[in-house]
């Protein structure tokens, strides 16, 4: 099993870190300081080298001004892995694990899977279904290693069937084609979309139920993006005469979306901000249990300004769950008491901060 735990990173051009090398990283590693002074910009680089991208903008805007090209190395525990990226802005990237170059993300990401939990993961409640799919595939991706290629043959084959749409004219057998092969890899998508989603919500429940008690009756509804008492099939050829007239697939998979309610009411339009970041905070954690219990390794937590929206009690609360994962965790906030007053005493060897100062990065000696 893959317990990736990052022990060093070196940083180059990301943003205002123009070169920074943490080689002393710890279970949990805490980045205070002032604000623009780049922690968030360490977040960014851990993500880049699991995900090749930033969490917030794009390359461009991330490598540092007057650079052409940015690079991130780290060092995963054990078996000292290295794993590097170099992203230039001609949009060239360069991938390495174990000093080899590898072809795709999805090679990285096995081996350092991210959970980002940041201002713009309010998105999971307030955004569009989108969201919500992106994070569902999230997990069944790292849990159920068929449904990539599945995903895959499912984009190539919408692609496919709405360029026809768009085309007008066409015969019933060409369309008929398209719509059988989506009708087949859809349907297995939404399988182990469903597979994962109903081990995922009993553990949603459990955290939820420690971070948020007063939260009780919050409910999880997988919604697969067609009528559920029809087969994938029977619902695309029923909304054919739609899909023709304006000419784009309207049910299956790419509608998939998850519910979040309470007392029958939307999540978003109910709960506070400090509520809605509980139950995402929720959310993110139950992916990170699920993906341990399955076997496939611990995730690591990039937590943006943990204290923003939550009181002291429910920051103590989140850091307890985190602590509970054994989950390596970078977290960043401003003062340096902010996560050290409420992180579990008993993590006390595993706990290291770092002062961030003008792109500057110091360690601290340990609480
Ligand atoms: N491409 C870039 N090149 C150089 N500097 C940049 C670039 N993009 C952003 N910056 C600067 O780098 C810093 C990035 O700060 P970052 O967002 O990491 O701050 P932070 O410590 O998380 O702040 P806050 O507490 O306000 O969230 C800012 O000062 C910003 O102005």
């Amino acid at each position: 099993m893959n317990i990736a735990s990052l022990s060093r990173i070196h940083i180059d051009n990301v943003r205002n870190l123009q070169q920074v090398k943490i080689d002393t990283l710890r279970k949990v590693n805490v980045f205070y300081g002032p604000n623009g002074s780049g922690k968030t910009s360490i977040l960014e680089a851990i993500h880049l080298l699991g995900m090749a991208r930033s969490f917030r903008g794009s390359i461009k805007s991330l490598i540092t001004h007057g650079q052409s090209q940015t690079t991130v190395f780290g060092e995963l525990q054990p078996g000292s892995l290295p794993l590097g990226i170099q992203r230039e802005l001609t949009g060239d990237v360069t991938l390495k694990l174990g000093g080899r170059p590898v072809r795709t993300v999805a090679a990285m990401a096995e081996q350092l899977p991210i959970q980002v939990i940041n201002a713009d993961s309010f998105d999971l409640l307030t955004g569009s279904p989108s969201a919500r799919r992106q994070y569902l595939d999230w997990g069944v991706f790292h849990v159920e290693h068929r449904f990539f290629d599945q995903w895959q043959r499912f984009q190539r084959g919408i692609k496919q069937r709405n360029m026809l749409l768009r085309r007008g004219k066409l015969s019933p057998e060409e369309l008929a084609v398209w719509t059988r092969e989506l009708a087949a890899c859809g349907e297995i998508i939404t399988t182990y979309r469903r597979a994962y989603f109903e081990l995922l919500e009993p553990r949603f429940q459990a955290i939820i139920a420690q971070l948020a008690p007063s939260l009780a009756g919050l409910e999880l509804r997988f919604r697969q993006g067609w009528d559920k008492q029809l087969s994938y099939i029977r619902a695309l050829e029923n909304s054919e005469p739609s899909d023709r007239e304006q000419c784009y697939t309207h049910v299956g998979p790419q509608r998939a979306d998850i519910r979040v309610l309470i007392g029958g009411h939307l999540a978003a339009d109910t709960l506070s901000r400090g509520q809605q970041k509980l139950v995402v905070c929720g959310l993110k954690l139950a992916q990170g249990q699920l993906l341990t219990e399955k076997g496939r390794g611990r995730c690591t937590y990039l937590v943006d300004d943990l204290p923003s929206e939550l009181d002291q009690q429910h920051c103590r609360l989140v850091c307890e769950q985190l602590a509970g994962m054994k989950a390596q965790v970078f977290i960043t906030c401003v003062d340096s008491e902010d996560v050290a007053a409420v992180w579990p005493v008993a993590d006390g060897d595993e706990f290291t901060m770092f002062h961030v100062e003008h792109g500057g990065v110091s360690a601290v000696e340990a609480r």
